[in-house]
C-alpha cells in the first residue's frame, strides 16, 4: 500500500519563497513553455597534438598528418580508450542534463529521479498520438512536461508545482493515455479529481483532443450514473463520493486504479473551505483508492510546506518536481499595483483603463456576486456597446460553460468573474487581468493573474487597492516584486497582516461601499432564468418528440413555460 494513516487535521498555509529573483541576471526565468537546450559544446578530449621538427617527422612517417609550417608538423592524435571515451561520454550527458534543468529551473527531490526528455517522439508514442500533439501544435514539452512525463513513467506518486498556464494538464494526461494505449486494459484505471465542474470539463476536453482515434474510452462524470465502462473518469470530489455512496460495489474499482490524479491538489487539501471541506472529502476517497498498485499524483501551481511535508510522510517514494521559484507568480505577466483610494476611484481607474483601449478579452475579479452585479450594471451604462458578460455562481453550469467558450471565441470582451473562475480555467485569449477587488491571500493572487500569460503568451495584470486594503497589501505587493515588477516602495514597508488578520479576511470579506444599482444585472438575471427554463422545456419536449417518433420543429411546437413568480397583468 502506498499511503499511511491519513492525517488530513493539520491545518495548512502557504507561503511565497522570499528569495528575490534576479531576472536581469539570466532571462531564463524557467516560465516559458518553450524549452531551453544548450548547444552541444562537448568534445572528445583529444591528446593535444605533438609539435615536432620536419627532420624528426621525416624519421618518423607513420606521426606526420599536416604540415603547419615549414618548421612544425602536428602528429595524429592517440585515440582514447573506450572506457576513456564511455567516461567522458556519460560526464557530457550528466552535464548536458545539468544544464537543461538549470536553465529549464527545474528542481527536483526523490530517489532514482530520471532524466527530462527533450522531445516527444523519444516517448515511443503511439504515431496517432503524437499526430493529435500536432494537430494541436505542441511540438516541444514544456519544462513540468520534460520532468513529470518521465516520472509518471516509472510509475510512482508525484507531487508536481509548475506556474499558471505552463502544460501542467498534459503532464500528468500524456502518461495516462500513452499507459492506456500501450496495456490495452479496459477496466477503470483512473480517476482525475477537479475542485469544479467547469475544471472537470475543460481537463475533459482535453482528451478529447489527444485521444482522437486511440482506443480509449474516457468520460465526464458530474451527473446521472457513474460511466462504469470508462478507463478514465474525469469528476469533482463531491460527485464520486455521492457516486460511492450510490453504489458501495465502485469501490472495489476504486480499489483496482493505476492512477488518483489530484489536479489543483492545494484547493483539495485545503481545509478552510467551510461547508465544502476538500481536505475531509480528499481523505474519504484516498481510503477507498488505496489499493497496491493505486498511485497518487498531485499538480498546481502553488504548494504550501504542509502539503509537502504530508507527501513526504505519507507516500512512499514519492517523486517531487517544481518548476522555478516556489508559489510565485508568472513572470510573463507584465504586473502592475496601483492605489485607487476608494470604491469610486477603482471605477475612474477601470473606465480609463476600458476607454483608453486594451487587447480584449479582459477579466475582471470582484471579490463576490453581488459586487458582480453591481460592477456589470455600471459598466453596462458606462460602456453600454461593449461585450460584457458576467459568470459567478447566480448562473447555471451550463451558461457558465457558454460564455467561457465565447471569451475564448473572443465574442466577449470583458468578462466580469468571482473568484469562482480564479483558478484552472484555460482561456488562451484572454490578454488582461484585473483585480477590481484584492484577492484574499497571495495564492488566490497568483492563480488569478495566472488567467492570462499562458502556454508562453505573455499578458498584463492592473490591481487595485484602497484605503480598506492597507493592512493586507504588503504580501500581494511582495509577490509582485518577486516577479520582478516595480510596486508603490510604501507597500513593502507596511507591516505585514498578523495570521489573526490573515484568517479573518479568509472567512470575512472587506466591506465595501457599494456603487452603481445592480438593476441591469437583475434584468439579465431574469432573463438568463427564463432561457434556461425555455431550455429545459425544448429539451424534455424534444425527447417527448422523439420518443413519440414525431419529428418536426421542436422549438416551434412549444407554448411559452410560465414563470415562476411571474405576475397576471391588471388591465
Ligand atoms: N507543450 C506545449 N506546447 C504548447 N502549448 C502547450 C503545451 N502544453 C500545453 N500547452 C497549452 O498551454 C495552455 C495552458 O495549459 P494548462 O491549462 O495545462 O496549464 P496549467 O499549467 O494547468 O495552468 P493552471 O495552473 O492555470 O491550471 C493550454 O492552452 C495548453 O493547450
Amino acid at each position: 500500500m502506498s499511503t499511511k494513516e491519513l492525517d488530513f487535521s493539520k491545518i495548512l498555509f502557504t507561503g511565497v519563497k522570499r528569495k528575490k529573483l534576479n531576472l536581469n541576471q539570466d532571462s531564463s526565468d524557467g516560465r516559458e513553455l518553450r524549452i531551453r537546450v544548450l548547444p552541444e559544446t562537448h568534445e572528445l578530449p583529444v591528446k593535444k597534438p605533438k609539435k615536432q621538427n620536419i627532420e624528426e617527422a621525416n624519421n618518423n612517417e607513420e606521426n606526420v598528418v599536416q604540415i603547419f609550417s615549414s618548421s612544425t608538423i602536428t602528429t595524429q592524435a592517440e585515440p582514447p580508450s573506450e572506457k576513456v571515451q564511455r567516461d567522458f561520454q556519460a560526464e557530457a550527458e550528466k552535464e548536458k542534463v545539468a544544464n537543461i534543468r538549470k536553465l529549464n529551473q527545474i528542481f527536483t527531490w526523490g530517489d532514482e529521479i530520471p532524466d527530462p526528455f527533450i522531445n516527444f517522439s523519444d516517448l515511443k508514442l503511439s504515431p496517432e498520438f503524437l499526430q493529435n500533439l500536432s494537430e494541436f501544435q505542441i511540438k516541444d514539452p514544456s519544462p513540468i512536461q520534460m520532468m513529470a512525463i518521465p516520472v509518471m513513467f516509472q510509475k510512482r506518486d508525484v507531487l508536481a508545482s509548475a506556474p499558471t498556464g505552463s502544460g501542467k494538464t498534459l503532464a500528468f494526461i500524456l502518461p495516462i493515455i500513452k499507459e492506456l494505449v500501450d496495456k490495452q486494459e479496459k477496466k477503470l484505471s483512473t480517476i482525475i479529481l477537479e475542485p469544479t465542474r467547469v475544471l472537470a470539463r475543460q481537463v475533459y476536453v482535453q482528451f478529447v483532443k489527444y485521444c482522437q482515434n486511440l482506443p480509449i474510452k474516457y468520460a465526464f462524470y458530474t451527473e446521472n450514473k457513474f460511466p462504469s465502462d470508462a478507463q478514465v473518469v474525469i469528476t469533482t470530489p463531491n460527485r464520486l463520493i455521492s457516486a460511492v455512496e450510490n453504489d458501495k460495489t465502485l469501490i472495489k474499482k476504486l480499489k483496482n486504479l493505476n492512477w488518483i490524479v489530484v489536479d489543483e491538489s492545494d484547493k483539495l487539501f485545503d481545509g478552510h473551505e467551510g461547508s465544502t471541506n476538500f481536505r475531509e472529502k480528499l481523505g474519504r476517497i484516498f481510503k477507498w483508492c488505496d489499493g497496491a498498485i493505486t498511485r497518487k499524483a498531485f499538480f498546481s501551481a502553488t504548494f504550501s510546506h504542509e502539503v509537502e511535508h504530508w507527501c513526504k510522510e505519507h507516500l512512499v517514494n514519492v517523486a517531487m518536481i517544481c518548476i522555478g521559484a516556489r508559489n510565485a507568480s508568472n513572470s510573463l505577466v507584465t504586473q502592475q499595483l496601483i492605489y485607487a483610494g476608494s470604491e469610486s476611484g477603482k471605477i475612474a481607474a477601470i473606465r480609463d483603463v476600458l476607454k483608453k483601449g486594451f487587447d480584449p478579452p479582459a477579466l475582471i475579479f470582484v471579490q463576490n456576486k453581488d459586487r458582480a452585479g453591481q460592477l456589470y450594471s455600471q459598466l453596462r451604462t458606462d460602456f453600454p456597446k461593449l461585450p460584457i458578460e458576467l459568470v459567478s455562481s447566480e448562473i447555471t453550469d451550463k451558461e457558465k460553460d457558454k460564455i467561457l467558450d465565447q471569451v475564448r471565441a473572443k465574442k466577449v470582451f470583458v468578462l466580469i468573474c468571482t473568484e469562482l473562475i480564479g483558478r484552472g480555467i484555460d482561456l488562451p485569449s484572454v490578454n488582461l487581468v484585473i483585480n477590481f477587488d484584492l484577492p484574499t491571500s497571495i495564492v488566490n493572487y497568483i492563480h488569478r493573474v495566472g488567467r492570462t500569460g499562458r502556454a508562453g503568451k505573455e499578458g498584463r495584470s492592473i490591481t487595485y487597492f484602497t484605503e480598506a486594503d492597507l493592512k493586507y497589501i504588503r504580501p500581494i505587493s511582495t509577490v509582485i516584486q518577486q516577479a520582478g515588477f516595480d510596486v508603490p516602495p510604501y507597500t513593502l514597508a507596511l507591516e505585514r497582516p498578523t495570521k489573526k488578520q490573515k484568517k479573518e479576511l479568509q472567512s470575512n470579506e472587506i466591506e465595501r461601499k457599494t456603487f452603481g444599482s445592480v438593476k441591469k444585472w437583475e434584468k439579465v438575471k431574469k432573463f438568463k432564468r427564463m432561457n434556461d427554463e425555455i431550455m429545459e422545456v425544448v429539451k424534455v419536449k424534444g425527447q417527448m418528440l422523439a420518443d413519440d417518433d414525431a419529428g418536426g420543429d421542436v422549438v416551434g411546437k412549444l407554448r411559452r413555460p410560465k414563470l415562476k413568480g411571474k405576475k397576471k397583468r391588471r388591465r
